[in-house]
């Protein structure tokens, strides 16, 4: 392969949230950097504005002119602040300085709502701001701030002089944005037939206003015909960006610098922030092949909320998909970055992330990371998974060395990002990372290790997620059909041994819930189950509610089986109170009502109790079973799907039933199932571990209790949904609580 091409930037992050916003901009840089191999990003990275006046004693040193000459482009982040208030010469002017250097004349400044969501950041009604989106092409080396300056006490002068020349090459670039801006636009609709230029000037006060008046219109009529000039007015410009922003969609507005500086900063008016505006200073005429250019938020260097991580880093993000465009020619990774900015700042309802800092409202900070490397790859796996979607991250070389993973032979590491959906937000996760944690810690059972994970949405992912590491091996339901009976015990007696570590782990007493990460501990937590009425199917069928009110949660962990038991009643009698579909079950609510007094009357209480308490996985079929199949020993080398583990009597969970668990309900499957299910009672009866199968088996009365629970769940669960219903019968019901447990509605 032949030496990739070499793109030299200098990076002048300045002062305040310079050095913070420039820092994400970089590592964005660094994923285009490796989607291209051809291509090698040189950064030098220097100093500018207020910190180069400290080092240096002045804003931006011959050094710094030179290399920022010699470059292929220069990205700026933020110059100023309060303490160099009175310096001479100031911050600011080290970036005049560098634009009049590098002749980078032409400042593209886009004004845009990026993504309609975004509308309520701006002062501005929604109707009037929604799809904003136009570019304010502003002179960069001329004018007020260029002229001769004389500064006396009393008296000072700036003299605003502007050469026909100056206004014209400006006017080839306005001209140049407005065709790229046109040209983007679908047919049709209000399209108009011509790009269009708004020029800006004070030609009824000042004669530079005049010059620009007449040089614009000449070079107009003389050599680009193709677009319509208007012209306006710079201060009825500014009211009418205010009052109707849209009515300058995809045009160019040109305008001196002094006015440019304004009016750029009333798009960020518009967009209600600054920091979503990016800006472009070029040497050229854009599309004319690469030009040099320097790269820059249009903010300042916010000094109100420097060092606390409160700064939006787009608007520098976007500048650099401004430097791949214009000075690079590297349209398509331009585009994937806005793309990707969209993607980040969109509202989840849209398919964004909605990672917003709080100039948007939102509550991410500057910098939100994993702590870990840029993967080399990411790729998204399609597999059926109710919950969540999953991705594979890879790293290669020096970035996979830091991670805290299993490493491939090649060295390389993968990881498994599963980003949740909205089911039961937080516990969900809590719980797993929790469960998992302590597997690791107190068993021999192997489970993946947790690289990170978040069980809010205030993160680098705006989703839930956990992000492990990825195991050797298949998983047995891949494999089943081709083992034999001799595989299959190899399969079966290690996973005896690790059922009965789970049995002999003791816990509390009583202890019915989950497990939750606090602080780094491993606490207890509410009981989760997969059965749950859950986020998108509250919203659907039961306005209101909440996941709280729905669950048996709020309480737990329960100090017992029985505990548990009423809690999830309780939640069932609300529901058939409340919702309109289960209306004719109402009349059994004081039925219901003796029926949990009676559970916890002394009679039963202690007697339904009295179960072992375990850490039941809940859902250990062959699916998550993961062995070596390169090995003749076939080793299990992962238990995975920790997602709905919780300790709970061992009568409620009997995994023997779950191992052939294919899908099928065929004669076959069932033979098969009931294979295994001797075998693994062979297996427990040599181990001398027969006692793994008497935990499992509830009591009469416990049964009973189960199955009037059960009884009431599927009536509440399928009736909302409106399934089902003729099933339910009121006789069922009335069977189960009245018969089995002993007691009937006439005890009281
Ligand atoms: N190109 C530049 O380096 C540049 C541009 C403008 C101002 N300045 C200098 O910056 C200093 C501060 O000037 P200012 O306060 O008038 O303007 P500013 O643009 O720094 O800040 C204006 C407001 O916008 C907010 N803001 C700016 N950038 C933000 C971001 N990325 N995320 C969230 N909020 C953001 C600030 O918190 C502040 O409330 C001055 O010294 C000024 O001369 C530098
Ligand atoms: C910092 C200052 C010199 C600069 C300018 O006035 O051009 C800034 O306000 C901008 O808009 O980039």
């Amino acid at each position: 392969m032949s030496a990739p091409k070499t793109l030299r930037i200098l990076v002048l992050p300045g002062d305040h949230v310079g050095p913070e916003i420039m820092a994400e901009a970089l590592k964005v840089l660094d994923v285009v950097e490796q989607s291209r191999p051809d291509l090698r990003f040189q950064r030098d990275t220097d100093l500018v504005g207020g910190c180069s006046i400290d080092k240096h004693g002045v804003p931006v040193t011959d050094v710094v002119l030179e290399k920022a000459l010699d470059s292929d482009a220069v990205l700026f982040g933020s110059i100023g602040g309060p303490e160099w208030a009175g310096a001479q010469p100031t911050p600011e002017s080290g970036l005049l300085e560098l634009r009049r250097k590098l002749n980078a004349f032409a400042n593209l400044r886009p004004c845009e709502i990026l993504v309609p969501s975004l509308v309520g950041a701006s002062p501005i009604r929604p109707e009037l701001v929604a799809g904003t989106k136009f570019i304010v092409v502003r002179e960069n080396c001329g004018g007020a701030y260029f002229g001769e300056k004389r500064e006396e006490t009393d008296q000072a002068s700036d003299l605003w002089v502007y050469s026909r020349s100056e206004v014209e090459r400006l006017a080839q670039v306005s001209a140049a944005v407005a065709r790229m801006l046109h040209a983007s636009i679908a047919g049709g609709g209000d399209k108009s037939p011509k790009p269009v230029v708004w020029s800006a000037d004070k030609a009824n006060v000042l004669a530079s206003g005049r010059l620009w008046r007449r040089a614009t219109s000449d070079i107009f009529q003389r050599e680009i015909p193709d677009v319509e000039l208007r012209h306006q007015l710079a201060d009825s410009m500014a009211m009418l960006m205010v009052k109707n922003p849209r009515q300058f969609n995809h045009s160019a507005i040109h305008t001196d610098n002094t006015f440019g500086d304004i009016l750029s900063d009333i798009s960020g008016g518009i967009t209600g922030t600054l920091g979503v505006l990016p800006s472009a200073s070029l040497a050229g005429v854009p599309g004319d092949g690469s030009c040099k250019g320097i790269y820059e938020p249009v903010h300042g260097s916010a000094p109100d909320i420097s060092g606390k991580g409160l700064a939006n880093p787009v608007a520098q993000i976007l500048s650099v998909a401004m430097m791949l465009r214009y000075s690079f020619l590297l349209e398509e990774e331009a585009a994937a970055i806005e793309q990707a900015v969209i993607k980040v700042l969109d509202s989840k309802d849209n398919g964004g992330l909605a990672i917003r800092t709080g100039d948007l409202g939102g509550k991410a900070r500057c910098s939100e990371q994993l702590g870990l490397p840029i993967p080399s790859s990411i790729e998204p796996l399609k597999v059926f998974a109710a919950y969540h979607s999953i991705y594979l991250l890879r790293y290669e070389g020096e970035p996979a060395t830091k991670i805290p993973a299993r490493k491939d032979a090649d060295g390389s590491v993968t990881l498994f990002l599963r980003v949740s959906g909205r089911h039961l937000p937080r516990i969900k996760t809590e719980n797993e990372v929790g469960v998992m944690t302590w597997v690791r810690q107190n068993t021999s059972i192997p489970v993946p290790a947790v690289v990170r994970f978040s069980a809010d949405t205030d993160n680098a992912i705006g989703h839930e997620f956990t992000l492990l590491e990825r195991v050797p091996g298949t998983s047995v339901h891949n494999i089943y059909d081709t083992l034999s009976d001799d595989d299959k015990r190899k399969l079966v007696e290690p996973l005896v041994a690790f059922l009965l570590e789970l049995h002999s782990k003791p816990w509390p007493r009583g202890l019915v819930g989950g497990l939750k990460m606090e602080d780094g501990a491993i606490t207890p937590g509410p009981p989760i189950e997969e059965t749950f009425w859950q986020v998108p199917d509250i919203e659907k069928y039961w306005p209101g509610a909440s996941v709280e009110s729905l669950n048996p949660l709020l309480g737990g962990p329960f100090d017992g089986y029985t505990s548990y038991s009423t809690a999830a009643l309780r939640c069932y009698i609300h529901a058939i109170e409340t919702h309109p579909s289960l209306e004719r079950f109402r009349t059994m609510v004081p039925q219901l009502s003796r029926f949990v007094v009676a559970i916890n009357s002394e009679q039963y209480k202690s007697k339904l109790d009295n179960a072992k308490y375990i850490l039941a996985h809940k859902d250990l079929h062959f699916g998550n079973i993961m062995c070596d199949p390169a090995d003749p020993n076939l080793p299990i080398t992962a238990v995975l799907d920790w997602e709905f583990s919780g300790v709970v009597p061992a009568t409620r969970w009997n995994p023997v039933r779950a191992f052939l668990w294919n899908g099928k309900r065929d004669t076959q499957s069932k033979e098969e199932h009931t294979k295994m299910e001797r075998l693994f009672e062979t297996v427990c009866a040599e181990k001398g571990v027969l006692s793994l199968l008497e935990d499992v088996k509830p009591t009469s009365l416990q049964e009973s209790m189960q199955t009037a629970v059960n009884h009431i769940r599927a009536i509440v669960e399928v009736c909302p949904r409106g399934q089902a219903q003729d099933k339910i019968g009121y006789t069922g019901l009335s069977d189960s609580v009245q018969g089995k447990i002993g007691y009937s509605s006439s005890n009281s």
